[in-house]
């Protein structure tokens, strides 16, 4: 099944965080297939003919409700950047401002809401090999990126209703052209010199999934809401279904980047430990100071643990299959990187 180009004009969505990494790719996939596309976000990060933008924030029902006149279908993606380490933003914009937006759909007459989670809702720094969406919700997140996730894939599962047909999409490791988070931050690891050591023993495999198949499946699901209400209320893992070691997929970016690939093993608990520490100090001193390490317990056992997912659900029940494989998604991606697509433009099939 693919998904299908609409008569020109005939939907409007919005997509909320349009303005991001996967919010973007979105807008530029609806407004091709024939979407009219409306963006609500802080900040506006390009121009598109077909684009509607809306600056607000969505903590504001007000900002919010002026967007939504006849829109259909809301995309929510948005949120604080996951490796920030702002609990009171991460609860204000994942949780309240994730009522604002269904309250916001339910006055309006959205029939559709299609949450962008995350896979890590059920991730507590132990090892998950294939875990499918029987897993329970995290009982100890690492982070309160996390902790917010799963407070807010809560309330718009339970808001599915007659009205409003809720959905959450459960991506992994996103990566692709535009990634404001895993490719940057490698990128300055590595330029700091601090990419020479694996974390543990380099045999946990993950899952990472290539934007362009994040993006499928949303417009997937949101074509399908309609026709399969017994999709509405559910998650969905959603990957490249091509899981990889960790360590293996970082030395590809590396040394697409130009660097050396890790090779040097730290002891996993060491790491972790060290990170629990860092972590005492940054609560410590932030009544004066924010501190946002990369060296976190959920960065490290990211790092350390195996944690990729089984799409079966997404397959069977709305025929989802990723539409580029990991390889070429690598490859497309290291060319995405001005300083570097004409050393990969040769590569790309
Ligand atoms: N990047 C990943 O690896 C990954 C993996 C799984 C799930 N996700 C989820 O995908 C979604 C998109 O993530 P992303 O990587 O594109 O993040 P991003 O930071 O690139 O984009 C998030 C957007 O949300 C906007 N935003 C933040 N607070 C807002 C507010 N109060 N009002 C209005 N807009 C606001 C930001 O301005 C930004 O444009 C998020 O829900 C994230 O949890 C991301
Ligand atoms: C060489 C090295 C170690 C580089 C560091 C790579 C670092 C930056 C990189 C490696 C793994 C990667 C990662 C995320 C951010 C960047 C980071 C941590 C986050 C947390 C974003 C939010 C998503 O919701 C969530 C939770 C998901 O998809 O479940 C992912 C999980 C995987």
């Amino acid at each position: 099944m693919s998904v299908k180009a609409i008569k020109p004009d005939s939907k409007i969505v919005l997509v909320i965080g349009g303005s991001g990494f996967v919010g973007r790719h979105l807008v530029e996939k609806l407004c091709s297939l024939g979407y009219t596309v409306r963006v609500f976000d802080l900040r506006t990060t390009f121009e598109h003919e077909k684009v509607t933008f809306y600056n607000g924030d969505l903590c504001n029902k007000q900002d919010l409700l002026k967007c939504m006149d006849n829109v259909d279908t809301v995309f929510h993606c948005a949120t604080p950047s996951p490796l920030s380490n702002n609990k009171k933003v991460f609860l204000r914009v994942n949780v309240d401002g994730t009522k604002n937006v269904l309250d916001a759909c339910f006055e309006k007459g959205v029939k559709n809401l299609i949450l962008t989670s995350s896979a890590s809702v059920v991730y507590s720094g132990s090892n998950i090999e294939h875990g499918d969406e029987t897993l329970p919700y995290a009982k100890r997140p690492l982070d309160c990126y996390t902790q917010t996730k799963i407070q807010q894939e809560k309330l718009v599962l339970s808001a599915n209703s007659e009205s409003l047909k809720t959905i959450a999409l459960r991506p992994h490791g996103i990566f692709g052209p535009r990634d404001p988070h895993m490719l940057p931050t490698t990128a300055r690891l590595a330029a700091a010199g601090k990419t020479k050591f694996i974390i543990g023993k380099g045999i946990n495999k993950v899952d990472f999934t290539y934007i362009d198949n994040v993006v499928y499946a949303h417009v997937l699901a949101a074509q399908q809401l309609q026709q399969k209400p017994e999709i509405a209320g559910n998650a969905y893992n959603i990957t490249n279904n091509e899981p990889i070691l960790f360590w293996e997929f970082m030395s590809r970016l590396l040394k697409g980047l130009g660097y050396a690939a890790p090779k040097y093993h730290l002891p996993y608990y060491f790491i972790y430990f060290l990170a629990f520490l860092v972590q005492i100090f940054v609560f410590i001193v932030s009544p004066f100071k924010t501190i946002r390490p990369t060296l976190t317990t959920m960065t490290v056992a990211l790092a350390g643990t195996h944690h990729y997912y089984s799409c079966e659900k997404a397959a069977s029940e709305f025929n989802y299959s990723p539409v580029v494989k990991l390889e070429d998604a690598i490859e497309r991606t290291l060319q995405s990187v001005p300083e570097l697509h004409n050393k990969h433009a040769k590569k790309v099939k």
